[in-house]
């Protein structure tokens, strides 16, 4: 395209007043349930994402070198930007809320607007609970209605995977096929590296996702497994929580691998029931505090604007009114608004487009005197 970079794009009207009213929802919502706003700087130092604490990969990154020679990126992820710039606060409850893109090179479109929730220093139920119902109450308040929420965990995974000794080549190739579910390829990876026993869990683990149901029977598979009764047993106080709470579809997927390096432990994603496109994902990652020395308990979660603004109707239902005007009639139609508070008004000159208009009202003078007539 002429004088865009590939991937960028503009916008005008209606998306652009359907993603502002998405981020007012989400403000009032968020406000009255105790959030601080937080805002992070769109550049940023490729490190601060690449370092071993976190992993993300530079190639994803929109990059380039400052005068010092250091890789500076354009945002590629909020979760981590919050915990850096959270790094530093006390050691104290805290919810913070945001919004804004993020760059990413590996997904087409280069940018995405994301607006989002982290929370540090509460305890993990009550963390996880939170980010799921705020993110139903938005949902509602947004006249989206509730949308199907999909619970994981990163440590049912990787601690069956941990039992086989796997190069980092077979490591993400067995990642890879746990993720795209190829039962097949989990169990000739797992079996080349392990025992038949641990490729036949990993394989049945490929199957393990679907409604809730599905707990109970993977409790008794694994009834000699304490570690991954306890995520069991996690899982189903979760879900306890939402059902009570209104939420009636939930899906578990038992074998999910981490869709974000950071995480660790549950991770949560939102379906739209229509669709079935993905509208928001997030999870715990109290390991990503590791790297500043601190144990915290982090968890949060983002929602792509993107696809909430192709669920929400322009909201603007007001009258338009169109006064036309004359250099000499501006300041008596800049009067004349007041009239008309809950209207749309439009001050225009002669052309005008009568179709984008409920009314249009000229002004006329005669002797000397201003009337507004209908056209
Ligand atoms: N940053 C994650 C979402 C998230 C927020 N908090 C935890 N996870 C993402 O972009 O996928």
């Amino acid at each position: 395209m002429m004088f865009l970079p590939e991937g960028s794009r503009d916008e005008m009207g209606s998306v652009v007043n359907k993603r502002f009213h998405v981020m007012e929802v989400f403000r009032k919502v968020v406000s009255t349930r105790g959030y601080q706003q937080i805002a992070t700087p769109l550049l940023e130092y490729a490190t601060t994402f690449t370092n071993e604490h976190v992993g993300m990969k530079l190639q994803e990154m929109m990059k380039w070198f400052n005068a010092n020679g250091d890789i500076e990126v354009l945002r590629p992820d909020w979760t981590i930007a919050i915990a850096r710039a959270l790094s530093t606060q006390p050691q104290e409850p805290q919810k913070y809320a945001y919004q804004g893109s993020v760059f990413k090179l590996n997904t087409p479109g280069v940018e995405f607007h994301q607006i989002g929730i982290e929370m540090i220093h509460i305890p993990d139920l009550m963390g996880e609970s939170e980010s799921l119902l705020m993110a139903q109450t938005f949902l509602k308040q947004l006249g989206v209605g509730s949308c199907i929420i999909e619970l994981g965990h990163t440590d049912i995974y990787e601690s069956l995977a941990q039992e086989l000794s796997l190069s980092t080549v077979a490591a993400e190739n067995l990642r890879q096929a746990m993720h795209d579910k190829k039962k097949d390829e989990v169990y000739q990876i797992a079996k080349a590296n392990g025992t038949i026993e641990t490729a036949e869990e990993l394989a049945a683990l490929v199957d393990a996702f679907g409604s809730i149901e599905i707990i109970a029977e993977y409790e008794q598979r694994w009834e000699n497994r304490k570690d991954l009764l306890e995520i069991l047993q996690h899982i189903k106080q979760l879900v306890a929580i939402l059902q009570q709470s209104g939420s009636e579809d939930i899906l578990v997927d038992l074998g999910r691998v981490k869709n974000q390096p950071y995480y660790s432990g549950m991770m949560f994603r939102g379906f739209l029931p229509s669709s079935g496109v993905v509208c928001f994902s997030g999870g715990r990652y109290d390991r990503l505090y590791e790297q500043f020395g601190n144990s915290v308990s982090a968890v949060g979660l983002a929602f792509d604007v993107d696809v909430l603004v192709d669920q929400v109707q322009d909201s603007e239902q007001k009258e338009t009114i169109c006064i036309i005007a004359s250099p000499e009639t501006i300041a008596y139609s800049e009067q004349l608004r007041s009239e008309f508070p809950d209207a749309i008004v439009d001050v225009q000159s002669e052309p005008i487009n009568r179709e984008k208009y409920d009314k249009v009202l000229e002004i006329v003078n005669r002797n000397g005197k201003n009337e507004v007539v209908e056209k």
